[in-house]
């Protein structure tokens, strides 16, 4: 498998498939939304956006990052999601840098949104697929973030079958500048389990897809099979 792993300004044409790397915490975050029920997920193209959508739609629930604010109706954080009922619903998720990343690949013929929570259901879906060039887009800081950087590489790592230990990575994750931000009280909307959250390798037994449905962005779940069905295929 040829693997790319590319900022978001260096996303210069439409790769054919892309793994969507946020790690803290948009993906994280859309993880819990499904695993608390969330039907969907319309990832935004803006705040304005978000709202508009919310307005047109009021039983869907609008998510952004940050301070919680007026008109949204959740954050950006694992630790607060995890509570949350969404049995049905439709979630909005506009954030700064995740939700970014997979806009900006929207013609690609194959969209995966990941963190750790999914990583071995992202990569069992990239083998089922036989992908032979997977572009992986580290959504954080122009492509340095070394939480995204270190969970896009884990992921490339278990979907060319090479096993891989998660530890080392987990811990380049665990001293990013993102970790420390959010345990240090920097970034704001946060839970004092979120860093620990976003850590969780494989807490989710799927992977979550983004295609294009009318003129929205959309991320669904995925159920992939497990390795002893793969094997038979
Ligand atoms: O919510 C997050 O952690 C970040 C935004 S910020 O860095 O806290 O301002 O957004 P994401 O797109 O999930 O990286
Ligand atoms: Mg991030």
């Amino acid at each position: 498998m040829d693997t790319r792993f590319l900022g978001i300004p260096e996303l210069t044409e439409t790769p054919s498939v892309a793994v969507v790397v946020d790690v803290m915490r948009a993906y994280t975050v859309a993880a819990w939304a499904f695993a608390r029920g969330a039907e969907k997920i319309v990832l935004a193209e803006s705040l304005n956006d978000a709202l508009a959508l919310k307005a047109r739609h009021p039983d869907w629930v609008a998510l952004k990052d940050g301070a919680p604010a007026p008109g949204f109706d959740a954050v950006n954080s694992p630790g607060r999601l995890r509570s949350a009922y969404l049995g049905g619903r439709t979630v909005v998720q506009k954030t700064t840098a995740g939700t970014v990343g997979a806009l900006a690949v929207k013609e690609a013929s194959l969209v995966l949104c990941a963190g750790f929570v999914v990583a071995e259901a992202t990569a069992g879906l990239l083998r089922q697929r036989g992908c032979d060039a997977v572009t992986f887009v580290v959504t954080g800081e122009d492509g340095r973030a070394e939480e995204d950087l270190a969970c896009a590489q884990y992921i490339a790592r278990r979907a060319t079958g090479s096993g891989a230990d998660a530890a080392p990575f987990v811990r380049r994750a665990a001293e990013s500048r993102a970790a420390a931000e959010l345990t240090g009280g920097v970034r704001e909307g946060a839970h004092r389990d979120d860093v620990a959250l976003c850590l969780e390798v494989d807490r989710f037994p799927f992977a979550m897809v983004a295609t294009q449905e009318d003129s929205l962005m959309v991320l669904r779940p995925r159920g992939v099979p497990a390795p002893a069905d793969e094997a038979s295929d």
